[in-house]
């Protein structure tokens, strides 16, 4: 996938405000990046490199751009009256994100449920909600309770339960430099406080369709 930010509101269903992908900010943030090449030891003027802080700035928007997007309107954009009432488990969704720390990666897996109370809400949203928070400077443990919030508050149901495992590239790359460590990060609420559903919930990610 190219990761330059979406040129255009059609490849993500125009949820993403256009002037993310601002000019006048690409400009500013590649002239820093200009800077801090220079000051690890590089030569910004020769080839390879010219293009590279506009490229750096756009990646950086593109891996921010949850900050422009509202995540209880988009799943308010998709919630049906339905009498469902059994848990609805979307598993194995991939997370990508910065820790605020060093703005290096972190990624992996988000498992999230909910017991409808009346309502439901098109699958693809939830997805959408894990994005929108991914997709800026976070903290694993924040971000696992902005999604469970933003759910909770939007569709009211009776649970929800969020399950998150990342590997941290600033703990591998550098650091403690610990290859293989994963952080698991959950959030509950309501009827996920009780032993039986948070375990059924628990099962149900940890079981293979295979
Ligand atoms: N709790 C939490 N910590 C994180 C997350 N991402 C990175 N960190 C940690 O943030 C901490 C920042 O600690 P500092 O001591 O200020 O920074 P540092 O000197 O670069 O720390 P080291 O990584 O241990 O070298 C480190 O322990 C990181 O592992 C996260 O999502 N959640
Ligand atoms: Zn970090």
């Amino acid at each position: 996938m190219d990761n330059d930010f979406p040129l255009n509101e059609e490849e993500i269903d125009g949820y993403v405000k256009i002037d993310r992908y601002n000019p006048e900010k690409v400009a500013r943030i590649a002239a820093h990046y200009a800077d801090i090449l220079e000051l690890l030891g590089e030569d910004p003027t020769r080839q390879g490199l010219l293009k590279t802080p506009e490229r750096v700035a756009k990646a950086l928007q593109y891996l921010t751009h949850g900050y422009d997007l509202n995540a209880a309107d988009i799943l308010r954009g998709a919630m049906f009256e339905e009498e469902y009432s059994q848990m609805v488990v979307v598993k194995d969704i991939e997370v990508y994100s910065l820790c605020e720390h060093h703005m290096l990666p972190f990624f992996g897996k988000a498992h999230v449920a909910y017991i409808p109370n009346g309502h439901i809400v098109g699958l693809s949203k939830i997805p959408r909600v894990v994005d929108i928070f991914a997709r800026r400077l976070q903290v694993q443990e924040r971000m696992t309770n902005e999604i469970r919030d933003c759910i909770q508050e939007t569709l009211n149901p009776i649970g929800v339960a969020v399950v998150i495992e990342c590997k941290h590239l600033c703990m591998c790359m550098r650091g403690v430099q610990k290859q293989n460590s994963v952080t698991t990060t959950s959030a509950f609420t309501g009827e996920f406080a009780h032993e039986r559903t948070r375990n059924e919930f628990l099962r149900l990610i940890t079981a293979s369709l295979s």
